[in-house]
């Protein structure tokens, strides 16, 4: 198993205060890590950093990594067709009709995307992160609005993607299907200077 991503005593900040620090972690061809950790205690913070959009970060060059955050990426004045022809451009890829059948958007591929579905907008955003080609997958709650079935096909993608050679690290407050996921528990990174959550403490004071 190569070696994609390796980070060492990262410090994770958003808006100049630590949320993380000594962040460890590998990431090899094949792996799938799943980030857990309650509200607040930074697992879209992390993939941000390692999608290289935080100060600290090292690891893989950024056009072997792809992100897919809450925002989805998503022009909403184009269409589906012109969204995904938009980033395969952008990638340099040929657009796989097999992506547009997976993520079920063939009926939507006129429709501009500001008038999809939220769960249509994910399926969407996810498609360009099959369609980026990328090795390392970082998925922030990628099954968000999704159905069960949307949500099956999703699981097995990073199934098949892992299968291949490519890695991937999510977060999600759910089980998934992935029994050959490894769990990263990431509150053993909180920063000693994050104040403790009133609603975790119990102390509404
Ligand atoms: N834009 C921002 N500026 C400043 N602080 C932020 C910003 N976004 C998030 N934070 C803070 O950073 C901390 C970590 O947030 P983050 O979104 O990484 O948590 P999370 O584990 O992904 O949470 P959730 O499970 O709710 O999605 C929280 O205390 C949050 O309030």
């Amino acid at each position: 198993m190569s070696l994609l991503m390796k980070i060492e005593s990262l410090t994770c900040r958003r808006a100049s205060t630590p949320i993380l620090q000594g962040v460890n972690l590998e990431l090899h061809s094949g792996m799938i890590t799943v980030l857990r950790g309650p509200n607040g205690s930074g697992k879209t913070t992390l993939l941000r950093h390692l999608a290289g959009l935080g100060s600290d970060t090292q690891g893989l060059d950024t056009e072997e990594i792809v992100f897919s955050g809450h925002l989805d990426a998503i022009k909403a004045t184009l269409t589906v067709g012109e969204n995904l022809r938009f980033w395969a451009g952008v990638y340099s890829k040929a657009l796989d009709p097999a992506i547009i059948e997976n993520f079920e958007l063939s009926d939507l591929i006129e429709r501009p995307a500001g008038r999809l579905s939220a769960g249509q907008k994910r399926r969407l955003g996810l498609a360009r992160v099959v369609l980026s080609g990328a090795k390392v997958w970082l998925l922030d709650e990628p099954t968000v609005s999704l159905d069960t079935a949307s949500t099956d096909r999703l699981v097995a993608l990073i199934a098949d993607h892992s299968a291949r050679g490519g890695a991937c690290i999510l977060s999600t407050h759910i089980d998934l299907a992935l029994p050959q996921a490894q769990i990263l528990d990431i509150t053993q990174f909180k920063a000693s200077s994050q104040e403790a959550d009133p609603f975790l403490s119990g102390d509404f004071t």
